[in-house]
This record gives structure tokens, sequence and C-alpha cells, in this order.
């Protein structure tokens, strides 16, 4: 099993040079192969916890656990064998093609400047094939879509072989069946996954559990149907939310009204 158990122990932030947090202690724990949805209103902190969970900035407090190791007490590299991310802004790599994109994320499994053999062309080329990007794999990345650019990104998060996946807003930039292929791919991953998403509805139908943040606090945490009630998704958001039944699917679909 490659999924790994991940918590957050009392995590928080705070920008240098300034005394506020921009989040405040915040707890979950991921139980292994689990979904957990981070939600809540723009500027709430979804991006800041993600930030501390892929190693980008360091707690300022608490500690983030893989199957009981702390994430920020590892060598980078053995962290990168742990925790892979897809972001939402991507730096263009500029001059490298689909594929060398997708290469890059086999370098924490190689040794110095090695290229990587079989093995590596093999792991590369499956997840090319997974995320429909073959006839794509010889393409300059700037000469991508957005959304193009954004399997490429799931692609070479998922040749990394992490334990852990995070994932910021990941149906950003998709057209609504690569949006369905890539929550599809998400649910059928055999990953821990930390997933940032702005759709309630696409929340509440993918996730485990969900982590409801506002101004940097936790609002709630817990299974979708307990966190995501119509009064505490109204007041976070600001508006009248509705919790519908549709029909004739029985499906729970919120709508809302300013
Ligand atoms: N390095 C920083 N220094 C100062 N403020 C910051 C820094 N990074 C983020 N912020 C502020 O912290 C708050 C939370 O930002 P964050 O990006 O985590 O929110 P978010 O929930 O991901 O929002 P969105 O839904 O808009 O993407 C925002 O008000 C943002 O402006």
């Amino acid at each position: 099993m490659r999924a790994a158990r991940l918590v957050a122990d009392a995590i928080s932030w705070t920008p240098r040079r300034s005394a506020a947090p921009l989040l405040h202690p915040t707890s979950f724990a991921v139980e292994t192969g689990q979904i957990l949805g981070v939600v809540g209103p723009n500027g709430a902190g979804k991006s800041t916890l993600l930030r501390m969970l892929y190693r980008f900035q360091a707690p300022v407090t608490g500690q983030i656990l893989i199957d009981g190791q702390d994430v920020w007490a590892m060598p980078p590299r053995a962290a990168a064998r742990k925790v892979a991310a897809v972001l939402q802004e991507q730096p263009s790599s500029f001059g490298l093609s689909v594929v060398e994109v997708v290469a890059l994320g086999r370098t924490p499994h190689g040794s110095g400047y090695s290229r990587g053999g079989a093995k590596d062309a093999h792991i590369v080329d499956a997840a090319l094939s997974q995320l429909d990007l073959l006839h794509l794999a010889g393409r300059d990345m700037v000469s991508l879509s957005g959304g193009e650019r954004q399997r490429v990104m799931v692609a070479r998060a998922l040749v990394q072989e992490p334990q852990v996946l995070v994932l910021d807003e990941p149906t950003n930039h998709l057209d609504i069946r690569h949006q369905l292929e890539i929550l599809r791919l998400i649910k059928d991953l055999d990953l821990t996954i930390i997933v940032s998403l702005h759709d309630l509805n696409i929340a509440a139908s993918l996730c485990d559990s969900i982590l409801l943040l506002e101004q940097g606090h936790t609002l709630a945490f817990g299974p979708p149907h307990e966190v995501l009630t119509e009064a505490r998704v109204s007041h976070a958001f600001g508006v009248q939310a509705r919790h519908e039944t549709l029909s004739p699917s029985n499906a729970k679909h919120f709508s809302y009204h300013l």
C-alpha cells in the first residue's frame, strides 16, 4: 500500500514581521487512502495550509506527520518521495516538452544527475497515458492550454510516486469532461489526498472528510454531511445556502443566493 496516514498537529503560519497568524493552530488527521477536502471562502487560508503540507513554507508552530514521521524534519528529497503537489499557478517550464516536464517528477527517485532507466520511462509513459497526454508528449509546455498544462502537472505528481498528494484547486481551467476525469482519477488513486476545492458539491461527493476554514480558523472538520450544513455554509460564505435533494437521483445539492 503506497498511501500513508497524515496528521497535522496544531500547525499555524504567520508571515515574518507580522504578529497575526494567517492560519491559526489547525489539527486534523487523514486516514490512509482517504481524501480530505479543504474548503472556505477566498482568503480563508486554504493555500497557506497546503503550502505547509507540501513543504513550501514551514509551520511556525506544530508538526505534520506522515505515518508518524515529521515531514519537516526529513531531508527534502525524502519528503519529495512522500508528498507531491499539483498547484494552481505553475512555472511555465520554459523550453521543456511535456514528456520532459513529467519526467522531472522522477527526480527524487534518481541519484545525482542520472537520466533514469527503462523503469522511469515506463512510469512516465503510464502517467502520460492515464492523463490522456500521449499525443502531446513532444509538445513544448508553453504551447499548451491551461487544462492541458494542468493534466501535465497531475502526471508529473503521479510519477513522483508519493504517498500523499496535495492538490490546490485541481479542476481550475478544466472543461467539464476533464473535470470529471480528474475527479474520478483522484478518487481511484491509492494515495492519501488533500485537495482544496471551491465547489462544495464536488467536495461533498468526492471527499471522505472536509476541513472548513474561515479567516484562518477551523470552522469545522469531519464527514461532509456533518461539516457542510446549510447554517455553516451560509455563515462561512455570507450567502443563503440551501441543501436540496435532487430528483430523480436523490443526490444532495447546494444552491446559493445572496
Ligand atoms: N506571504 C504572505 N504574506 C502576507 N499575507 C499573505 C501571505 N500569503 C497569503 N497571505 C494572505 O493570507 C490570506 C490567506 O491566503 P490564502 O491564499 O491561504 O487563502 P485561500 O483560502 O487559498 O484563498 P483563495 O480561495 O482566494 O485562493 C489572504 O488574505 C492572503 O492575502
